[in-house]
């Protein structure tokens, strides 16, 4: 569980400041996977490394597991460090230690013994899918092996969150879905919860629970994909589910896009629509997908007829999302 309150993080330059945040609050509930989007500058690493006090926030406060991480200093800071696990876009690796001797430093660090250690590295690898390369160096191993490392790495002192900076921006499509199979692998069996910062709008898809957009340092939207899909005027929404171009062709109507999502999908309400209403529907153009395991339909459609005004509000009474362009 992360808890981040009011957060503040200013960066005094000798003739300026720079509010990197701006007043950002957010719960990370136990056993979530929790998104930040934004574009570049807009506050997302430093909203990472204010987790783990990588930067110590301006104002604010941060607990992780209840504890509140600014009131640490010291040998207290790097304990609490301890139960927060980190995987980077470049992977941080040693170069000259293998596979294994990368997993176990975080464990040579706390103290572990080495039959301890050999044991706890040797369960990471089978976690993490690379029992076989225990002895390769970094250099030997491809993009998504690497990053495996970093998750193994991550995972050692069994933390019970984890921060992901960019972990997939370095690897291609293909390697980049079997990251984040892995990462919602291990949300759901260690119930781990992991707080990632990503610009990859795919990456909000596939794995996040929540999401929540920054911008300039403040969030300016949050909630579930689903949510967001069907919330009129959401950028996000239309950033995750681009709305077709019309190619300058503006039908005759109104022209709306109508989000269905899960149940919503199934019902008959075009049907309806044109036989309780008298609304003409006009389907411009219409797409379905499976997002995490629940549909979130679009279409986009031109409305003719005297009861449009109803007809919509008995759309968003079906718990339809309704946007009129
Ligand atoms: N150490 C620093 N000193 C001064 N300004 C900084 C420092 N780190 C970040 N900033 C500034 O704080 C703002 C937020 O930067 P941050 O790196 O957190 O954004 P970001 O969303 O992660 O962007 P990117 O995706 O490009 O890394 C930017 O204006 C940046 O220039």
């Amino acid at each position: 569980m992360i808890e981040i309150e009011n957060l503040r993080k200013e960066y005094r330059q000798r003739d300026r400041t720079v509010v990197a945040l701006d007043g950002v609050s957010l719960t990370v509930r136990p056993g979530e996977i929790f998104g930040v989007v934004g574009q570049s500058g807009a506050g997302k690493s430093t909203l990472i490394r204010c987790v783990n006090l990588l930067e110590r926030p301006t104002s604010g406060v941060v607990r992780v597991n209840g504890q509140d991480m600014t009131r640490l200093r010291g040998a207290e800071l790097r304990r609490a460090r301890q139960r927060i696990g980190m995987i980077f876009q470049h992977f941080n690796l040693l170069s000259s230690r293998t596979v294994a001797e990368n997993v176990a430093l975080p464990l040579e660090v706390m103290g572990y013994p080495r039959r301890e250690r050999q044991r706890r590295v040797a369960e990471l690898l089978a976690l993490v899918g690379l029992e076989d390369r225990a002895d390769a160096y970094p250099a030997q191993l491809s993009g998504g092996q690497k990053q495996r490392v970093g998750i193994a790495r991550a995972l050692a002192a069994e933390p019970a969150v984890l921060l992901s900076d960019e972990a997939t921006s370095a690897l291609d499509p293909e390697t980049t879905q079997s990251i984040l199979a892995l990462l919602r692998d291990l949300n759901q069996r260690l119930g781990l919860t992991i707080l990632l910062i990503t610009h990859e709008m795919g990456v909000v898809k596939e794995i996040c629970h929540r999401v929540a957009v920054l911008e300039a340092g403040r969030i300016v939207e949050s909630g579930t994909v689903a949510e967001l899909a069907s919330r009129p005027g959401s950028h996000l929404a239309t950033t995750l589910f681009p709305r077709p171009a019309l190619n300058g062709n503006r039908p005759d109507g109104l022209l709306a896009t109508l989000t269905f999502v899960g149940a919503a999908a199934d019902a008959p309400v075009m049907t309806t629509l044109v036989r309780q209403f008298s609304v003409d529907v006009n389907v411009l153009s219409g797409s379905i997908e499976l997002v995490q395991g629940e549909r979130i339909g679009q279409l986009q459609v031109a409305l003719s007829g005297d009861r449009i005004d109803e007809a919509l509000e008995w759309l968003r009474g079906q718990g339809l999302g309704v946007e009129v362009h």
